[in-house]
């Protein structure tokens, strides 16, 4: 914990450094403050004991306008140094929110199967804003009130140092107070917003199931399992209620208590010659300058508290380091145009279980090559070794002859094109999806929506290109999705392709347009393609037939159906 808190603290010192001038203007504008805030009382002090009993009406004049001034060019620098604070605090913040999420974007596959996506989330929002929380204007101002608080109590002490103790030693019980009293507060809000949390969920997944709740009828069991979270809801509530009720006076009182200090010794001291009224007034008004930041210290505490354990978090995601990255050196490569080579690639995803063993095979340029095999056989994971999403255990695959670790991730990724079984789409239009990755013209979009063969289906809504998809949005079938993302990538014209037939049940119809769409896109271009239905790549070049992990028959159709193998048992499983 103090190690971790040194090392936050170095990391803010960090941030913030880079802003070095502005840090000092800030200090400047806060000591300013401090001393406004103590000449202010003093000045009240000064009218009641001197300008009071003298009648001098053109001195009272002086220190009227002097306050006035003063009041003013107080919240002015109030104001220039929030805005400062907000301005420093807010660049540091941001700038770090940045950095964490494009080392997040550049994490490997493996690092995103293994970690829960709530988990990251929690990471690149709350834990921000849990640091952002500790430097906010909240925390720094309150540098600002220490500031006074020291200040204000060496000239208390030196005026009359016996008041100012007396009225310091209800400090350690009002710290005390507050501390329990914002740890308990703290707690009863955990519990208001778990359970404000769960009668959330719980109202959304009522209204999303409306239709499996009236055929189950299961209203009455429903309303229960809604009314026990709002009773927990309520009871929470009222107990955060009853916190406050309890503590406010509490600290109200031990508040006043320091007035009555000043009040009762003080006008003894009046009494004695050792003081003087207007010296009461001005003490009563220093009291609530060194209470503030006493009654704010114990939130602070907590922010630290909490912000180092999200600290802890954000170190642990900065600490891993993504093991596929571009070379130190990497080499320069043309547009492909001789072939892709899997050569002896072993592959396992976790430590020790072989997925694919001594694949070999090439992809030469503008042919087709068929991946075939049963379910789980290992047909995608070599699609994501081109695209080098991993890496292999032993072997290597080369791109025109270039290990593919020797070349940028981008060189490589720009010159493939991936039409997958289960399609991305992203919340937005058609033409957001389909000019994804890419800086279409309406025409080129149009063009690649034609050659995907879904512009008819495009042109039917009364939105167009600019239908919204997805929640609010309109609805797609299976075979439209595909569509979409077929037109992607022909925007993309990559020179290679790796399509993934959607194994979803289509009507023939949609399966032809697919079919078709794929025709069109694989002119001209390198295509591996695993094939579920074997009717569509009886054209292949080569068949290579994966079943665990291994490939077991290679050839062309005839050839493959000649051998009477497994090719053929697969073949006649889907067509007798
Ligand atoms: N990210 C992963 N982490 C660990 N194991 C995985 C991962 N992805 C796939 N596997 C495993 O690797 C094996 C091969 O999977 P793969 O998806 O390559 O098969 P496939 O031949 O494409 O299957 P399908 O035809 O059903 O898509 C399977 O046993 C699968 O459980």
């Amino acid at each position: 914990m103090q190690s971790t808190l040194n090392r936050m603290l170095r990391f803010f010192w960090q941030q913030l450094s880079v802003a070095k001038g502005k840090l000092w203007a800030i200090i400047g504008t806060l000591v300013g403050v401090s001393v406004i805030q103590y000449f202010l009382p003093r000045i009240t002090q000064i009218i009641i004991d001197q300008v009071i009993p003298k009648q001098e009406i053109g001195q009272l004049w002086f220190y009227i306008a002097l306050a006035l001034g003063l009041t003013i060019v107080l919240g002015g620098l109030n104001t220039i140094s929030t805005y400062w604070i907000g301005q420093v605090s807010q660049t540091a913040i941001s700038s770090l929110r940045d950095q964490l999420f494009s080392h997040t974007l550049k994490q490997d596959m493996a690092y995103f199967e293994t970690s829960k996506t709530g988990d990251l989330m929690v990471v690149l929002t709350s834990d921000i804003n849990m640091l952002q929380n500790l430097i906010s204007a909240n925390s720094l101002g309150l540098l600002g009130e220490m500031l006074s608080f020291v200040f204000v109590l060496i000239i208390m002490l030196a005026n009359n140092w016996a008041l100012t103790v007396m009225v310091l030693a209800t400090f350690p019980l009002l710290f005390w107070t507050n501390f329990q009293y914002t740890k308990r507060i703290r707690a009863a809000y955990r519990k208001v917003r778990t359970s404000a949390g769960k009668m959330n969920n719980e109202i959304q997944e009522t209204l999303t199931s409306v239709e499996l709740i009236k055929s189950f009828a299961t209203e009455n069991q429903t309303e229960q399992d809604f009314n026990q979270l709002n009773v927990d809801n309520r009871d929470s509530q009222i107990e955060a209620t009853k916190l406050g009720a309890v503590f406010s006076p509490v600290i109200d009182d031990i508040n006043y208590l320091g007035t009555v200090i000043i009040l009762g010794f003080g006008a003894w001291q009046v009494m004695q010659g050792a003081f003087t009224v207007g010296s009461i007034v001005a003490y009563l008004s220093y009291l609530a300058i060194l209470q503030a930041p006493v009654r704010q210290l114990t939130s602070l505490i907590q922010r630290i508290q909490q912000a180092v354990v999200s600290y802890e978090r954000i170190e642990a995601l900065t600490a891993t380091v993504p093991t596929i990255t571009d070379p130190a050196n990497p080499v320069d490569v043309a547009p492909f145009h001789q072939a892709v080579v899997l050569d002896q690639v072993d592959f396992n995803y976790s430590d020790d279980v072989p997925v694919l063993k001594n694949v070999s095979f090439e992809l030469p340029h503008e042919k087709v090559i068929a991946l075939v095999g049963s379910s789980g056989a290992g047909k995608t994971t070599i699609t994501k070794l081109i695209e080098r999403f991993y890496d292999v255990t032993s072997g290597k695959i080369t791109f025109d002859g270039t290990d593919i670790k020797q070349m940028r991730l981008k060189d490589l990724r720009q010159q493939i094109g991936v039409v997958s079984q289960d399609v991305t789409l992203l919340d937005g239009t058609i033409r957001d999806n389909i000019n994804y990755g890419s800086k279409a013209t309406e025409d080129q979009i149009w063009q690649a929506a034609e050659a995907a063969k879904i512009a008819d289906f495009i042109r039917s809504l009364p939105d167009g290109l600019d239908a919204q998809i997805g929640e609010r949005g309109i609805r797609l079938s299976g075979g439209q999705k595909q569509r979409i993302a077929i037109a992607r990538v022909f925007l993309k014209d990559a020179p290679i392709l790796i399509l993934d037939e959607a194994t979803a049940a289509l009507d023939n119809e949609s399966e032809r347009f697919i079919q078709q769409s794929f025709d069109r896109l694989m002119q001209e271009r390198t295509s591996l393609v695993i094939a579920h239905r074997l009717s569509t790549i009886q054209n292949a070049d080569e068949i290579l037939v994966v079943e665990h992990g291994e490939i077991v028959e290679r050839g062309t159709h005839a050839e493959l159906l000649a051998k009477n193998g497994r090719y053929a048992e697969l073949y006649e499983m889907q067509f007798k």
